[in-house]
C-alpha cells in the first residue's frame, strides 16, 4: 500500500441498499437477453420503463458489458459502476438539450448504449465505437478528451454561455472521485461556487477509487460523508415519520428543516462542498434508480451550483471485477467473460522491464523515490511500492502537482523517479521547466506509453513529448531501442543530479535485443554502410530501430548504402552527428513523435549549426489528432512503415544525384502523399 492510501481495511463499510438484481450470476441462470436494452433506441425510450423494468434493463446492460468488453477489452470496471446512474440521468436530464458530460469519458458506455449505440463489436477498433465520448459518433457526446480532471471546466464554460444565451438547458458533469483529486476541478469549483444562481449539476461518481483507492485528504472528507447516514435519508425517514404524528408532527419537521445547516453538518458532515457554498445533496446510493432520480429532479431544480454525491460500487455485479483489488477491472484486455481471466498472456513489456530495473535501483540507493499519479500499476511502480512502501508517492490525478512535488523532493537530497504516461505530462509541461529545469533539479521523468498508442485514441498517443521538451534548457531525454536500453539508460538518469531527465519508450510488448555494432561520440552504431562512401545516414529513435534496420535493406536493395545511428539521448543532439553527417548525401531521422518540432527538426537545428549542409528527410507522425485504430495500423495509416519510408528516401536519393531514370518506371519508386 503506498505510504498515504490508508488500507482498505480502514476505509469505511459502504452502506449501499442492494439493488434488487446486481449480481450477474443471478441473472444468468434466468437466461438473460437483452430485450429490453435492444429496444432502446434513445434515452426517451427510457421514460416508459416501470421501476421493475428499470432494474431488468440495468441487469442486462450489465450482462451486455461484460458479454460485450471481455471480447474486444475496454474499461469494464468503471461502465459496470454507472448503470444505474446512466439511466437515471438520461429520465431527469433531456440530452442532447441537455448537456450530459463526462469526466476522462472511460465510463461512458453506458451512455453510449442508451443513446443509440449499441453494437461493441468494434469497440476501440479501427472504424469502431471509441472508448470514449466521440462527437463524430453521437450529438449526445461533447467531451472526447479522456484526459482526467477537465468536466467541471467544461460544465462552467456550457454554464455561463447557457446564461448569456438566456437558454433554459441543462448542464450536468459527472467526475469521479479520482479525477476530483486533479486541481483543474479545484479551479473550476472555485468559480463554479462564485455563481449561486447558474444553475449547474455536478454528480460525483464516487466509487472510492481511480484504479487503486482514491488517496488524500478530499477521499477521507468523502469517505465522512459516505459513512455518516446520509442527510437526506434521515430527512426523509424524519419526513416521513413527523408527517405521520399528529398535531406536532409537521410544525416539528418545518423546524428541523428550517435548521437543516446544522442539522446536516451534525448528520452528514458536508464541510468542503458546502464551505465552497455549493448545495450538497447526498449521499445517494448511486445503485437505486429512485433514489438517483430523486435526487437528480431536485438538483434540477435547484437554479443554482448543486453537488450530488452518489455511491457507487466500481466492478458492480461481476465478481471478477470486484474482487480484483488492484484496480476492479478498470481497464482490461480481451478476458474468459467467466471467469475474467486474460485471453491472452501478454509478454515481457517495456513497464515490466522498467518496473524491474527500479527495484534493483530502489535496493541500490536509499534516495531513489518514486512518484505516480494514480497510476502505480499502469506505469510500473507496483514491485517498487511492495518493497519500499515508504518510498512511493501516490499523488492522485495530479500530475503537475507530481512534477512540483519532485522539485522538492529533489531539492531535499533525493532522487524521484516520476513514472507517468507520456501524454499526461503534457499537462504538467510548466512545472517541468519552470520548477524542475530552472532550478537544476535531478528528478527522472519515466514516460510510458510513449508514441503511437491507438486505440484509446487521439488524446493518449504519446506524440508531444519530444516536441514540447526540446525547448526547455538542461533536459536530457532518453529514448531506448530495446529492454537492455531501459536498464542503461535509466541508470544513467538517475545519475543526473542536476537537471530533469527523461526516459520515452513506447506500450505494450518489447521488441527484440537491437545490438550496437559501433559507437560514435554517445551513439550506437546499429548498422555499418559497408563503404566509406555512405549515401543515408538514418538517425533511428527508440523503439523504431528494427523498422529501421528494416529501411536499411531495402534500401540497400536499391544500391543505396546506409548508416543507422541510435543516439540513445535525443536531447540535447550528440556533437557528433553533424561530423558524421557531413560524410553522408542524405540524412533521414525516424521517430515516434511529432513531426513538429521533434527530434528530427532538432538534428535539422544540430546540422545548420555546425554548418553541415546536407539534406535532411524527417520522418515522424503529422500534427493532427489521429482517429483509434491499433497502433499497427494508425502506423500504416500515416506512412511511418518500412516500406513507405523507403520508398521516399529512394525517391530522395535518386532526385538528387539522378541516379534512375527520372520517369514513372524509374525504380517504380512512387512517393506517398506526405503529411
Ligand atoms: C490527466 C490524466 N491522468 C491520468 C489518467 C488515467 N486515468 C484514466 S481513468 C483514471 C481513474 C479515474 O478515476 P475516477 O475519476 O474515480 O473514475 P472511475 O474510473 O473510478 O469511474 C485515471 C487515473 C487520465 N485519463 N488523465
Ligand atoms: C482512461 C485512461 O486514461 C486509461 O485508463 C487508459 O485506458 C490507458 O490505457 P492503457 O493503460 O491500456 O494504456
Ligand atoms: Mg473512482
Amino acid at each position: 500500500m503506498t505510504q498515504n492510501a490508508p488500507p482498505d481495511d480502514h476505509r469505511p463499510e459502504r452502506n449501499i441498499r442492494l439493488g434488487k438484481i446486481d449480481k450477474l450470476d443471478q441473472l444468468k441462470g434466468k437466461e438473460a437477453r437483452v430485450a429490453l436494452l435492444t429496444r432502446i433506441r434513445g434515452p426517451r425510450d427510457l421514460d416508459r420503463l416501470s421501476p421493475e423494468q428499470l432494474d431488468q434493463l440495468a441487469a442486462e446492460i450489465r450482462t451486455f458489458l461484460v458479454d460485450a468488453v471481455s471480447k474486444t477489452g475496454g474499461h469494464l470496471g468503471p461502465n459496470l459502476g454507472v448503470v444505474e446512474l446512466t439511466i437515471a440521468l438520461h429520465r431527469v436530464f433531456h440530452s442532447p438539450k441537455d448537456k450530459v458530460l463526462w469526466d476522462t469519458g472511460h465510463q461512458s458506455y453506458v451512455h453510449k448504449l442508451l443513446t443509440g449505440r449499441q453494437d461493441f463489436s468494434r469497440l476501440k477498433m479501427k472504424g469502431g465505437l471509441s472508448g470514449y465520448p466521440a462527437r463524430a459518433e453521437s450529438e449526445h457526446d461533447i467531451i472526447e478528451n479522456s484526459h482526467a480532471s477537465t468536466v467541471l471546466g467544461w460544465a462552467d464554460g456550457l454554464a455561463k454561455a447557457n446564461e448569456v444565451l438566456k437558454k433554459d438547458d441543462h448542464v450536468v458533469a459527472v467526475i469521479g472521485d479520482g479525477a476530483l483529486t486533479g486541481g483543474m476541478a479545484w479551479e473550476a469549483l472555485n468559480n463554479i461556487a462564485d455563481a449561486k444562481d447558474r444553475p449547474l449539476v455536478i454528480v460525483v461518481n464516487d466509487n472510492e477509487r481511480s484504479y487503486a483507492p482514491t488517496i488524500g485528504g478530499l477521499a477521507n472528507h468523502l469517505a465522512t460523508l459516505r459513512t455518516t447516514d446520509g442527510y437526506e435519508r434521515f430527512l426523509a425517514r424524519g419526513k416521513d415519520i413527523l408527517e405521520r404524528t399528529p398535531v406536532v408532527g409537521k410544525p416539528l419537521y418545518e423546524t428541523l428543516h428550517g435548521a437543516k445547516k446544522g442539522l446536516k453538518d451534525f448528520i452528514a458532515p458536508q464541510g468542503m462542498f458546502e464551505d465552497l457554498g455549493l448545495k450538497y445533496v447526498g449521499p445517494i446510493d448511486g445503485h437505486d434508480i429512485e433514489a438517483l432520480e430523486s435526487a437528480l429532479t431536485r438538483a434540477k431544480r435547484f437554479g443554482g451550483p448543486v453537488i450530488v454525491h452518489c455511491l457507487t460500487e466500481k466492478g458492480r455485479g461481476y465478481q471478477p471485477a470486484l474482487q480484483d483489488e488492484a484496480d476492479r477491472f478498470h481497464a482490461v484486455g480481451k478476458i474468459h467473460p467467466d471467469t475474467g481471466l486474460p485471453i491472452a498472456s501478454s509478454g515481457a513489456d517495456w513497464t515490466g522491464v522498467f518496473a524491474d530495473e527500479m527495484v534493483k535501483l530502489g535496493e541500490e540507493r536509499e534516495d531513489i523515490v518514486a512518484i505516480t499519479a494514480a497510476m502505480l500499476q499502469p506505469v510500473g511502480l507496483d514491485k517498487f511500492a511492495k518493497a519500499f512502501p515508504e518510498r512511493v508517492y501516490d499523488v492522485g490525478i495530479a500530475e503537475q502537482h507530481g512534477a512540483v512535488s519532485a522539485a522538492g523532493l529533489a531539492t531535499g537530497g533525493v532522487h524521484p523517479v516520476f513514472a507517468v504516461y507520456a501524454t499526461f505530462l503534457n499537462r504538467a509541461f510548466d512545472q517541468v521547466l519552470m520548477d524542475v529545469a530552472l532550478h537544476k533539479c535531478g528528478v527522472t521523468f519515466v514516460l510510458d506509453r510513449a508514441g503511437i498508442t491507438g486505440t484509446d485514441g487521439a488524446s493518449h498517443n504519446g506524440m508531444w513529448d519530444m516536441s514540447i521538451l526540446q525547448v526547455v534548457p538542461g533536459l536530457r531525454l532518453a529514448a531506448p531501442r530495446d529492454a537492455d536500453q531501459v536498464r542503461a539508460q535509466l541508470r544513467e538518469a538517475v545519475e543526473v543530479d542536476d537537471a530533469p531527465t527523461v526516459v520515452r519508450f513506447s506500450k505494450g510488448a518489447v521488441g527484440p535485443a537491437v545490438p550496437a555494432v559501433g559507437r560514435i561520440g554517445g551513439m550506437d552504431v546499429l548498422r555499418e554502410p559497408g563503404t566509406d562512401r555512405p549515401d543515408v545516414l538514418l538517425v533511428s529513435v527508440g523503439a523504431l530501430a528494427p523498422m529501421c534496420l528494416e529501411i536499411a535493406g531495402l534500401l540497400d536493395q536499391q544500391g543505396i548504402s546506409t548508416t543507422v545511428v541510435d543516439p540513445r539521448w535525443v536531447k540535447p543532439v550528440d556533437e557528433a552527428l553533424a561530423p558524421l553527417a557531413d560524410r553522408h548525401r542524405v540524412v533521414v531521422t525516424v521517430e515516434d513523435n511529432s513531426r513538429v518540432g521533434g527530434v528530427g527538426s532538432a538534428v535539422a537545428q544540430a546540422l545548420r549549426d555546425a554548418g553541415v549542409d546536407v539534406p535532411l528527410r524527417d520522418f515522424g507522425i503529422p500534427p493532427r489528432f489521429l482517429d483509434h485504430a491499433s497502433r499497427a495500423e494508425v502506423l500504416a495509416e500515416i506512412g511511418l512503415t518500412a516500406p513507405d519510408i523507403a520508398r521516399q528516401v529512394t525517391g530522395l536519393v535518386s532526385r538528387i544525384d539522378g541516379r534512375f531514370a527520372d520517369s514513372a518506371g524509374g525504380a517504380g519508386i512512387v512517393e506517398p502523399a506526405r503529411d
